[in-house]
Formats: C-alpha cells, structure tokens, sequence
C-alpha cells in the first residue's frame, strides 16, 4: 500500500498535501473505496435539500463499484433515504447517520444503534430554532442538526445552545460540529467504528481502506483507515489538523478523479 501515514499538525501542512495518485495501489483487487457525500462529492449548496450530483458522477460510481467488487461504500451523516435519492439508481453498502444505519452488501441493516435523541431534546431544539430567523431544524431520526447556513453570525449561539441541550436533556447522544451545522448523534456512533464494522465483511475484509471526506466528522474514518493500514483524501482545504495524506482541492476534483479511474477501469 502506498499511502503514507502522515502527521499534519498544521493548516499549512494539510494544504500542501499530495494529491492522490491516479491509479492507487492495489485497486481494484486489494483496495476498498469510502466516499463521504457532502463537501466531498457533492458540492455544498444552501440547504440539505439543494444538493444535485451529475449523472455522469453516478455512472463513475457505479462503475467503480462493480470493478471494486462491490467494495464502494458511503459513510455519511446524512439517513439511508437521502443517500439512496441522492445516488439514484444505486444502492450502495452505507454508513448513514455517522453510522447508525449501516447497510451492507446485499441490504441487510443494522438495527440496535439507530435510537432517536429523546422527545424532549428535539423539542426544544424546534423552539430555539422556530424563534431565530435563518436557523433550521433537520431531524433525521437517530440524528438530529441545527443548520445556520443561512445566519453565519449565529454560530457562536448555535454550538452553545445545542451543547447545552444535549448536556441536559440527551444522554445517549453527543454533538458532532460540522460545516455550519451542530449535529446531534448517538453518543460512541462514528465514521471510524462505522468503517471497521464495514471493514470486517465481505467485500471489504481482507481489502484496505481508502477514504476522501471533507469534514471533522470524516476524520475518524480517516484515522481508521489508517489504523488499518490504509489511507485518506482530504477534500478542500481546511484549517485544522488531519489524518490524511492526500488532498484534492475541492468536490469537483474528487468527481473528475473518479470519473478518470472509472474511465480506465
Ligand atoms: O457526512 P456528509 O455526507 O458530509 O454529511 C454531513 C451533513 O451534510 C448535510 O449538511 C451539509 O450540507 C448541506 C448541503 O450542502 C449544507 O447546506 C449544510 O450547511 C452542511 O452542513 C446534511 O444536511 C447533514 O444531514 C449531514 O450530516
């Protein structure tokens, strides 16, 4: 495997990073494909319902999937439904919801982690958000977001409104910031473990895993990878540390990377 594991402490290091080689080591036989969703394939657009994806993009996907032996996946916060809309026609092996649903090769869901944050968190979430222009509620089941997309100067407020709620109202679940967005999820459900349940089944056991995301939520797949001796594309610029060596610079890269390796495959 040649993707490096690399230590970025920087900003600056994590915006000079390599792009990905063009064909990667051991694809298709040894090598298995983890694609986040937002900010990563798909561009980001001004609500969760705004998002499109070309078809040829869809095309690439599949086909890489089929020449990966099934050995493609989604890990997402976003739910199953929105995954399966979004990738029409395909049904992809998924980790939806950070991976409270997981959907392996073939259908078959996990059930178990999947319990919704009580009631009375989400209730209280809908009044904040009802009573502040510019917010907006997505409940998504086992995961609930507060997005401020729309009211940036909110940020502050948000994160420490819904942290709070969470504390007080929601023990199962803890919250996962993301791209102007607090998210709640169940507490202990991440892209990594996600990764490592997917990792211990066919098509994926026995392969190494290679990762592109974009957000902090990715950067535990992104750890897993590597834990498991592969690797991961950081997707846009950021201004933390990561746990990829690899970058491409925005979604559109990532799309006409994939198009190319589903070209030459
Ligand atoms: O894990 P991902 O596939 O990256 O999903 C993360 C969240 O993506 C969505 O929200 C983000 O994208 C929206 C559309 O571009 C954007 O309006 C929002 O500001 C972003 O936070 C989705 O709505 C969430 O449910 C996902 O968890």
């Amino acid at each position: 495997m040649t993707f490096q594991t690399l230590s970025h402490d920087t900003a600056a290091s994590a915006a000079t990073l390599p792009a990905p080689p063009d064909a990667p080591a051991g694809f298709p036989d040894r090598i298995a494909f983890f694609l986040d969703l937002d900010g990563t394939v798909l561009d980001l657009a001004a609500t969760p319902g705004g998002v499109s994806i070309p078809r040829e993009t869809v095309r690439a996907i599949g086909r890489l999937a089929r020449r990966l032996d099934g050995a493609l996946a989604v890990v997402t916060g976003r739910s199953l439904a929105d995954v399966d809309h979004i990738l029409q026609p395909l049904r992809l092996p998924a980790a939806a919801l950070h991976g409270a649903e997981l959907r392996r090769r073939g259908g078959g869901r996990s059930a178990g982690a999947a319990e919704p944050p009580p009631a009375r968190l989400t209730a209280a979430l809908g009044a904040f958000v009802d009573q502040r222009p510019g917010l907006s509620l997505e409940d998504k089941g086992a995961s609930v977001a507060v997005h401020f997309r729309a009211s940036p100067e909110r940020e502050g407020e948000v994160r420490e409104r819904v942290g709070e709620l969470v504390d007080r109202l929601a023990p199962t679940h803890e919250v996962q910031p993301g791209k102007m967005v607090a998210e709640v999820r169940p507490r202990g459900v991440d892209k990594g473990a996600a990764l490592k349940a997917l990792m211990e089944q066919p098509p994926f056991k026995g392969r190494v895993p290679l990762v592109f995301g974009d957000d902090l939520t990715d950067e535990f797949a992104f750890e897993a990878a590597v834990s498991l001796g592969g690797g991961a594309v950081l997707v846009g610029e950021v201004d933390r540390p990561s746990a990829a060596a690899h970058m491409l610079p925005d979604p559109a890269a990532l799309r006409a990377w994939l198009a190319e390796l589903a070209e030459a495959a």
